[in-house]
């Protein structure tokens, strides 16, 4: 058999998880139609699930448990060979995955930025003071908080489409929300600004989606090479250098972080930022090296990041997050 020959190894279905959030829902369908017209003899079949961070939507997300509690899940899923591979987006898959999972595709980055959403006002600069502002994210509080002051933030949580409606009904003047999200939804008229990675350093992996499944073959096939078609390497490297800093700082959601990279032919640019939650203290560096060396960029970033006390500046945070429960 020819090694390019994967017909041989195409079961006659294959089972996607996902997390039954629109956006989810439109990710994982995105990723079946892709699959169906790579594999037109595989039944494809997307199972929905509710995640423990689905559920909980009273409390900010860094203090019950972070990240883990919306793939965990579907990790059982697949564990339980209910599933073969499971759709997330990147910002919510934890840096290290439990024992005997692995990612096998990052799919093309959509828009990455930060997007600001109103129903009244243009930008955050336009708004007056003591507007109050939505969002969850300790990334997005840090930044308006040392950029604009004068504002207050609020805690915001739910699917996207909640969080649009309690925009809606007057909770906030404003919020902010990842533009990817918005623009898989069909919801671009929403934007009313994008807030640039020079004012809003992006979260690592926003933006990008990727597809987890079990290492080795459990199904007795190689989704692997299955879904290798789906990888966009460039997207891939990008975000193995965002994660590397997340990783290198034990990132949970309760540290305010952020790496940006762009890779341009064969090099790759990186952007990070670690802060506290009140904006008064930041480290800011950037590094470029070989987009083949991803994670040696990242590093290097972090060093960078290290020389500025960016361990004085984690230690705060833990120090305010310890203070508030
Ligand atoms: N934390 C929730 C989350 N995870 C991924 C996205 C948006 C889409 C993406 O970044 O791929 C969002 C919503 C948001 O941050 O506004």
């Amino acid at each position: 058999m020819n090694s390019n020959d994967t017909t041989q190894h195409v079961p006659a279905q294959l089972i996607i998880a996902s997390r039954e959030s629109r956006l989810a829902m439109w990710q994982a369908t995105h990723v079946r139609d892709r699959l169906a017209a790579l594999y037109p003899q595989c039944q494809i079949e997307i199972l929905g699930m509710t995640t423990r961070g689905d559920q909980i939507l009273d409390k900010t997300l860094s203090k019950v448990g972070g990240k883990g509690l919306f793939v965990k899940e579907l990790e059982v899923a697949m564990a339980d060979g209910r599933a073969h591979l499971a759709v997330h987006s990147l910002k919510d898959v934890p840096m290290e995955l439990p024992e005997g999972f692995e990612l096998a595709a990052i799919l093309e980055r959509e828009d990455p930025r930060d997007a600001f959403v109103s129903n009244d006002f243009d930008t955050l600069a336009a708004l007056p003071a003591g507007s109050i502002v939505g969002t969850s994210s300790l990334r997005r509080q840090a930044l308006i908080a040392s950029r604009y002051p004068q504002l207050v933030i609020k805690p915001l949580r739910g699917n996207l489409d909640t969080r649009l409606s309690k925009l809606d009904r007057g909770d906030y003047a404003a919020i902010i929300l990842a533009a990817a999200g918005l623009k898989r939804l069909g919801l671009t008229r929403r934007i009313r600004a994008y807030l640039e990675p020079e004012d809003s350093l992006p979260a690592a992996g926003q933006g990008a989606m990727a597809i987890e499944i079990l290492s080795g073959n459990a199904a007795g096939f190689d989704v692997r090479a299955m879904l290798a078609p789906l990888n966009h390497i460039h997207t891939a490297q990008a975000v193995q250098a965002e994660r590397k800093v997340s990783q290198v700082f034990g990132a949970s959601c309760q540290i305010p972080l952020a790496a940006h990279a762009t890779v341009d032919g064969d090099t790759l640019h990186l952007r990070a930022m670690v802060g506290t939650p009140d904006g008064r203290r930041s480290a800011y560096a950037e590094a470029s090296g070989p987009a083949a060396l991803p994670e040696a960029v990242g590093e290097l970033a972090a060093q960078k990041l290290a020389a500025q006390d960016a361990e004085g500046i984690l230690a705060e945070c833990r120090a305010a997050a310890a203070g508030d429960v």
